[in-house]
């Protein structure tokens, strides 16, 4: 009897330390779920806004969002794709957005098109452009993506201005390494897993740090995570795409890996994959850097405006490339396996990962 009063005492405590751990866990999960809900839900001339929230989203009002939208002009514009225009939004003075205006048509077919946006709405990581948001209306659709104000990567590498020094090699690391660490988020951890299918240097954006941001999933196509590939019409551009996709017209993880080899060799080279000089000699740059590898004469790939560089360093990042660019895809790495390996030639390097 004696004993029996700390026992009840004991299963008191546990029993409050349970229900709490409950209450927590519900709190949390409550926050969560609150944060990934849709703030505005409005309609505007017809049209559907959807905003995310967020820190940078929390006090925009809808209308007063649309009214600058409408405001924009071709001195906005800071550049243009196959899929449409892409202004810069200045909100105040702390907030802009990159504002994406869809041209009808290649995506009012879609019937899964404002799933797959809420979808993306949801993706968080450092090194992916975020989705803040989108507008949905008969006449054109937008969408809101955080500004990268260092814009591409193709722009930073191929069209420099006279004032803007050449990435060096450091920076050139780090971007290897954080857009092959976004594409592995995107078909490693994302449910359902999420093939790209277009990357390349232009979908590679820059944040204030340098740091590489995957963004453009206007491609993207959501899959269920049994699932191995998706079939669709040719989609992707011309010098990135794998070369099994001309034969099969199916998009896989295996393919972005080959697209990343070929980014790489652009951060190696300096080089456009249709770079002019390659078409005069029949080649393109893929063969051409397997040729120059074959001879062991990676050195003389590397751009020119690299005028200080770690040659081993260098020569295993190529040898990374060569390994996404077989042509066999069941030979290819993943992209996680592709990841580890960038990062594994600091620390062989210094002892650290950077
Ligand atoms: N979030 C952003 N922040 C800053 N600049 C951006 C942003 N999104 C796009 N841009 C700029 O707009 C350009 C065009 O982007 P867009 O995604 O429309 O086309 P693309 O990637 O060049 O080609 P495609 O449409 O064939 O994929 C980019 O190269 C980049 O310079």
């Amino acid at each position: 009897m004696a004993n029996s009063a700390p026992l009840a005492f004991y299963i008191t405590i546990c029993c409050i330390a349970f229900i709490i751990s409950k209450i927590i866990i519900s709190l949390l999960c409550y926050k969560r779920w609150t944060r990934k809900r849709r703030i505005i839900e409005d309609s505007l001339s017809g049209g559907k806004m959807v905003m995310f929230i967020s820190p940078m989203t929390q006090a925009l009002s809808s209308k007063a969002f649309m009214k600058k939208t409408m405001k924009l002009t071709n001195k906005d514009i800071i550049g243009s794709g196959g899929y449409g225009t892409v202004y810069k939004l200045v909100v105040d003075e702390n907030t802009a957005f990159a504002v994406k205006r869809l041209n009808k048509g290649n995506c009012d077919k879609d019937l899964g098109f404002e799933r797959e946006l809420n979808a993306m709405g949801d993706i968080k990581h450092r090194n992916i452009v975020t989705l803040h948001g989108f507008y949905i209306a008969q006449q054109f659709n937008l969408l809101i993506y955080e500004l990268m104000p260092n814009g591409s990567l193709d722009a930073r590498l191929h069209k420099k201005s006279a004032e803007e020094k050449p990435l060096d090699w450091p920076s050139r690391y780090r971007i290897a390494v954080g857009a092959a660490r976004g594409l592995s988020y995107l078909h490693h951890d994302c449910i359902p897993h999420i093939i790209h299918r277009d990357i390349k240097s232009s979908n590679i954006l820059l944040d204030h740090n340098m740091d590489a941001r995957v963004s453009d999933f206007g491609l993207a196509t959501l899959m269920e995570p049994d699932q191995t590939h998706v079939s669709t019409v040719v989609a992707g551009t011309f010098g990135y795409l794998a070369p099994e996709y001309f034969d099969t017209g199916k998009a896989t993880t295996k393919g972005d890996v080959y697209s990343f080899g070929v980014v790489l060799l652009e951060l190696l080279t300096g080089k456009r994959p249709t770079d002019e000089s390659f078409i005069e000699e029949g080649t393109k740059l893929v063969t051409w850097v397997k040729g120059v590898m074959e001879d062991k004469r990676e050195e003389h790939a590397i751009d020119s405006d690299l005028v200080c560089f770690p040659v081993e360093e260098v020569k295993k990042i190529f040898a990374v490339a060569e390994q996404c660019l077989e042509p066999d895809p069941s030979k290819r790495p993943t992209m996680s396996r592709v990841l580890k390996m960038l990062e594994q030639i600091k620390i062989d390097k210094s002892g650290y990962a950077s």
